[in-house]
């Protein structure tokens, strides 16, 4: 049903812009609740539930959030929107792993390698980046955007980091529309060419739409619409972060 064909691309559509505007989001008042509590409400409220409490430390165990979907889905966008509304910590798998090519290191060198061609970068690697970033941001409520890509990157998780996610958004976008957004990126990127954008979405369905299936049987995930402006779609991302219990 998630599954697309790569075929027609509709190339001949301008790049679209992406809705930089701030968005409203109706359900806020739900959310920004916790955070406005007393520090001692907060600490109380932390005795009586297995997740961390809301003031940034991690003393317990974060609630966790991945975030897929296909190749300019919109899972950044999105994500950037989340943690500014719902107080999450944002990690990206790919800026983790761009970060370490412009360190020049020599594991960077072959990860650039591997962007480039639209494949995927050693679990060991990437989770390692990961695990680090999580435990550098000490934060309760963690996005990981752009990971688990495939099944080995998240059996790696569950060993090296010891945890399934909480919850699993899914950022469902027709391949077309994808196509458009990415290479009206223009960020840059050495994977936002038409040659590479073609394996990347190959790749997705053939790797990261059965990790999705996967967590679907496990009841995790939570499918969200994603064509439309990027406030549109953040309506829905509001009502269901609003629905969660975190
Ligand atoms: N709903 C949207 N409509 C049009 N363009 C969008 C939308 N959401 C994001 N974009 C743009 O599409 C491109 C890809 O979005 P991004 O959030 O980077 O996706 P992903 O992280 O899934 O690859 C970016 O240029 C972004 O500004
Ligand atoms: N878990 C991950 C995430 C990204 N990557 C690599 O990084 C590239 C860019 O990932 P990204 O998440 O930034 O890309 P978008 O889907 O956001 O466009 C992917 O195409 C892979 O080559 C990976 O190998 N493993
Ligand atoms: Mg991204």
């Amino acid at each position: 049903m998630w599954r697309r064909r790569l075929g027609a691309f509709l190339l001949r559509s301008p790049p679209s812009s992406s809705s930089t505007a701030a968005s409203s989001c109706q359900h806020r008042r739900h959310h920004l609740l916790p955070r406005e509590e007393p520090p001692a409400l907060n600490r109380l409220a932390r005795l009586f539930t297995s997740q961390a409490g809301s003031d940034g430390g991690n003393s317990q165990k974060p609630f966790i959030a991945f975030v897929l979907g296909g190749p300019g889905s919109g899972k950044g966008t999105q994500c950037t929107k989340i943690a500014l509304d719902f107080g999450f910590a944002h990690l990206s798998a790919g800026d983790l792993l761009r970060h370490e090519i412009a360190s020049g290191s020599e594991k960077g060198e072959l990860i650039v390698d591997i962007i480039k061609e639209g494949r995927i970068v050693p679990s060991e690697i990437t989770v390692e980046l990961i695990r680090k970033a999580m435990e550098a941001s000490n934060a309760n409520k963690v996005l990981i955007d752009g990971f688990p890509r495939c099944e080995e990157n998240r059996i790696a998780f569950e060993r090296i980091v010891g945890r399934e996610p909480d919850i699993v958004v899914f950022f469902d976008c027709p391949e077309d529309e994808m196509v458009k957004r990415l290479l009206g990126r223009n960020q840059g990127r050495v994977d936002d060419n038409i040659e590479t954008i073609k394996k990347r979405l190959k790749v997705f369905e053939s790797l990261n739409i059965p990790v999705i299936d996967y967590y679907s049987s496990r009841g995790k995930v939570r499918k969200i619409n994603a064509t439309g402006t990027a406030d549109e779609i953040f309506e829905a991302v509001c009502k269901l972060f609003s629905s969660l219990r975190f």
